[in-house]
């Protein structure tokens, strides 16, 4: 195990595991490396699924590709129309294994930016009574977006990817991760046609959470 740059992340002595995970994407078998992570806590565990091209020659050389994915219940496995994260999910997957060096980081413990599945679907009852995405977190007595990137930015570091090209709609995640000391060399839009279920949630973050829409 390399040792990163950050040392602000306390890790448990057997802090990552590694394995083959092959899946099947669009009709297609792929196989990726799967990593897993443990944080300073139980809860804070992600899987980093990294596809390396066998066919570019030094391709581990290049500046990956990286989605840090937040884990969406509703979204990534039920397909619910009312964020985008699915369909954001799979482009990622798209993009990844177009490129010699792809990666996607995946917190399941940033669910609902970071409060959680309970408070999210409470958040999600209070939009259907007309309060946006931001008022509901507040409402639940939740700050709007709790999730710290310290620990993705240290398996970047772990994985040996202090550069990368960042696909993400959100600065506030591109300012977080140059925080903890990763180098953004680029950030790719992952913009999502709206539907009518999430066309207000997705207005609400350009307007209210700066996000590139
Ligand atoms: N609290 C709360 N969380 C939500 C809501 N809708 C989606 N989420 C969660 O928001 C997270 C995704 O965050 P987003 O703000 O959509 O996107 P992002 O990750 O900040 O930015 P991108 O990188 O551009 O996708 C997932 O964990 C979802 O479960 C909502 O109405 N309330
Ligand atoms: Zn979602």
């Amino acid at each position: 195990m390399k040792s990163g740059a950050l040392t602000s992340v306390k890790l448990p002595a057997d802090w990552s595991v590694e394995t083959i995970l092959p899946i099947e994407f669009q009709g297609r078998e792929i196989t990726l490396e799967a990593h897993a992570y443990q944080g300073e806590t139980d809860a804070e565990q992600m899987v980093v699924l990294v596809h390396r091209d066998p066919d570019v020659a030094n391709g581990s050389a290049a500046i990956p590709v990286v989605r840090i994915h937040s884990g969406c219940v509703t979204g990534d496995i039920f397909h619910s129309l009312r964020c985008d994260c699915y369909q954001q999910l799979q482009a990622a997957l798209k993009a990844i294994t177009e490129v010699p060096l792809g990666v996607i980081v995946y917190a399941p413990y940033h669910e609902g930016r970071g409060i959680g599945l309970f408070k999210k679907i409470q958040a999600y009852a209070l939009q259907d009574q007309g309060l946006d995405t931001v008022e509901a977190n507040i409402e639940v007595g939740a700050p709007i977006d709790s999730r710290d990137y310290s620990l993705a930015a240290r398996v970047l570091q772990d994985l040996g990817m202090p550069e990368i090209k960042l696909l993400s709609n959100n600065p506030a995640k591109e300012q977080a991760l140059k925080a903890h000391g990763i180098r953004v060399a680029e950030r790719l839009p992952l913009v999502i046609k709206p539907n009518k279920f999430n066309k207000r949630y997705l207005e609400t973050k350009r307007a209210r959470m700066a996000h590139k829409l």
